[in-house]
């Protein structure tokens, strides 16, 4: 590879709390995980620097309270980080930290770059508006006006997703788990970002339904070739999904690398847990 990432993050910080002459500058610290014994500010994320390049999916991992969820509310601007950069290939050519835009520009993203996909699909999807609806939102957001653009192209996504079409028009509160998640990737996809964001989309479904979820996710990678971040607990699916992986602990990556030598070559004690409690 190396060509040009399609994101490139840079220190990201996102930490509650003041912070304190102990942990400002992080050094004179023996953190209790990922807080201030002093002041008790949590450091969520620390630190967290990564690149995702085109096409490719990219895992992250790690125990509950590790930061995954808050690195990607912060990506999806949902969190306001502390500090840090983020940069876009097609916003402004990657030249903008995107950290630093106005709230208007950061909904042009949210809209027009970024799909997100939620564990709980409350926060992804409006429960009473129909499915159709939901979709049709996210395009009008996106500044889409052709009603029967509009119409058709949520039917092709929510037919993509395998939601019955005799079902589109129903609101997702009536549909099970694994299909609200389907109405959430297809929202997600209305605008043909070129990043996903999908955060632990398949933890708390059957295994059976958790399983064509992630086909549905490979089978859009391969079609669409989109770019992802993939966050879970579960090194299985990270497994099955992503092409480079980083471990999280205590809002820190501790490790990064190919899926596959992580798996065969864990470095850190923390991930070598992880890895033999898959075998
Ligand atoms: N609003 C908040 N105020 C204070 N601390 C918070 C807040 N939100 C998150 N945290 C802390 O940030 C840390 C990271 O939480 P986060 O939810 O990102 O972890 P996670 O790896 O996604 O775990 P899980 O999968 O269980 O959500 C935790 O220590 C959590 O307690």
């Amino acid at each position: 590879m190396q060509d040009k990432p399609v994101l490139k993050v840079v220190n990201l910080r996102k930490q509650y709390g003041s912070g304190c002459d102990h942990c400002d500058d992080g050094h004179e610290v023996t953190w209790e995980k990922n807080s201030c014994p002093e002041c008790g500010t949590v450091y969520a994320c620390n630190d967290v620097s990564f690149e995702l390049y085109p096409g490719e999916i990219l895992g992250v991992v790690g125990e509950s309270g590790s930061g995954k969820s808050t690195m990607m509310k912060c990506l999806y601007f949902d969190n306001e980080v502390t500090s840090g950069e983020a940069y876009i290939s097609s916003y402004n050519n990657g030249e903008t930290n995107v950290f630093e835009e106005s709230s208007q520009q950061l909904r042009h993203i949210r809209n027009t770059i970024l799909g997100m996909i939620y564990q709980n699909p409350v926060l992804g999807l409006k429960m009473d508006f129909s499915s159709i609806g939901n979709i049709a939102e996210k395009m009008i957001a996106a500044g889409n006006r052709n009603v029967e653009y509009m119409e058709n192209r949520s039917k092709a996504l929510l037919k993509h997703v395998h939601i019955p079409i005799s079902r589109i028009k129903d609101e997702p509160r009536k549909f099970s788990g694994g299909m609200q998640q389907r109405v959430q990737i297809a929202k997600a996809l209305s605008n043909e970002p070129p990043i996903l964001l999908l955060d632990e989309v398949t933890t708390g479904l059957d295994l059976s339904v958790q399983a064509s979820v992630l086909d549905l996710i490979k089978t859009i990678r391969q079609e669409l070739g989109i770019s992802m971040i993939v966050v879970s607990h579960d090194l299985a699916v990270i497994r099955m999904l992503a092409d480079r992986t980083i471990v999280m602990l205590d809002g820190k990556i501790i490790e990064q690398g190919l899926t596959d030598q992580i798996l065969e070559n864990p470095q850190h004690e923390y991930t070598q847990q992880l890895v033999y409690s898959l075998i």
